[in-house]
């Protein structure tokens, strides 16, 4: 069974929740829901940040080997309301189901606009065709959103808050595993001026040939950390580990968790960002809700010196945000192909940068 990219048409059809099975392709494990036996890593925040100082730096390290090990993580207690979750995707559900004409301002604007309503039928970026519609909004440091449907500019800014608040919690935690100072990957990063973005995905029932199709294709975010759930149990986010893909099935409540290419720089590639991709199969269609932060878009991202003293040197060179994020935008998603233009190639005598 092949997953397939397909240049058929795909039905705009208003997203509704769903339940059941989803097929998966034969080689994915399916996974998550516990943490040993090669499952998906959890991490409870509650313990994280309110445990005793034995619990916390417990959590801390654990933490930190899911970072590395996988680069991909569950967080549980985490605080933010199961209402605004759901808010949130019913905003999301209204605004794909507008007519056309309703969207048309935002629709397949340029890969910097701060509001980019589009779908992967029509991607002007590869020529290929993915079976997704999304938006994006830049959220922070100032909130661009719709004007329709009405409610979506409220949810967006508390459930933006809620989640950059969380996520910077998480980075601080992240720089201490590292060894670092909770605050030094933040101030690193430029973070008092964070960069947020929210996307919002939907991927159709599928009616394109063979079993499953391509709803966005393996890549790494370009932010530093991305949190992410899903509408219900329609499960189709997979992530790769030791090689393998790994079907990502949630535990109830939590959050998935994906480092980036940012947090891959900064750390001298102690940590590496995790690629995903979704696929979609079936009668069923599926949501997802991202939540990203990155260094303020004017940040030069380079590795964090303490970290490149370890004897192996700087892994990458610095470039400024905006760039990196206009090319990962502009080009082909190609698992972790635009990291190649920040990475320092280390030969015996010398050192030179990857064009
Ligand atoms: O829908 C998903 O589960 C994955 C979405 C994703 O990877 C993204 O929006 O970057
Ligand atoms: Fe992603």
């Amino acid at each position: 069974m092949v997953i397939m990219a397909t240049a058929s048409p795909a039905p705009h059809s208003p997203p509704k929740h769903t339940n059941g099975e989803h097929n998966c392709h034969p080689s994915v494990l399916s996974t998550g829901g516990n943490d040993d036996g090669g499952g998906i890593p959890v991490v409870d925040f509650d313990v994280l940040v309110n445990g005793t100082a034995d619990e916390r730096s417990q959590a801390v390290r654990d933490l930190g080997r899911a970072c590395e090990d996988w680069g991909f993580f569950m967080v549980s207690n985490h605080g933010v309301p199961e209402d605004l979750k759901e808010a949130m995707l019913e905003a999301c559900k209204e605004l794909f189901s507008l007519p056309d004409e309703e969207k048309a301002e935002h629709l397949e604007t340029e890969p910097m606009a701060p509001i980019r309503i589009g779908s992967g039928f029509y991607s002007v970026v590869d020529g290929a065709r993915y079976w997704r519609n999304y938006l994006k909004m830049f959220a922070h440091p100032e909130l661009h959103c719709p004007e329709k449907p009405a409610k979506l500019r409220d949810v967006a800014a508390e459930y933006s808050a809620k989640t950059r608040d969380l996520l910077l919690q998480l980075a601080k935690a992240i720089s201490g595993s590292l060894g670092l100072d909770g605050g030094r990957i933040s101030e690193a990063l430029n973070f008092d001026a964070c960069f947020q973005i929210l996307v919002g995905n939907h991927y159709p029932a599928y009616t394109g040939p063979g079993d499953l199709g391509v709803g966005l294709p393996a890549h790494s975010d370009h932010g530093l950390l991305t949190l992410l759930f899903q509408d219900g149990s329609v499960d189709g986010l997979q992530v790769e580990h030791d090689g393998e893909w790994h079907l990502a099935k949630p535990l109830p409540g939590a959050f998935f968790v994906i480092a980036g290419d940012q947090l891959e720089i900064v750390s001298n590639g102690r940590y590496k960002a995790a690629v995903h991709r979704a696929v979609v199969g079936g009668e069923q269609e599926r949501m997802s809700f991202v939540s990203m932060i990155s260094p303020s878009m004017d940040t030069v991202v380079e590795p964090v010196p303490e970290l490149a003293l370890e004897g192996r040197g700087m892994e990458f060179r610095g470039v400024r945000y905006r760039d990196y994020m206009a090319y990962q935008q502009s080009n082909k998603l190609e698992a972790k192909e635009a990291l190649n233009i920040a990475r320092v190639r280390h030969t015996t005598d010398r050192v030179e940068q990857v064009d």
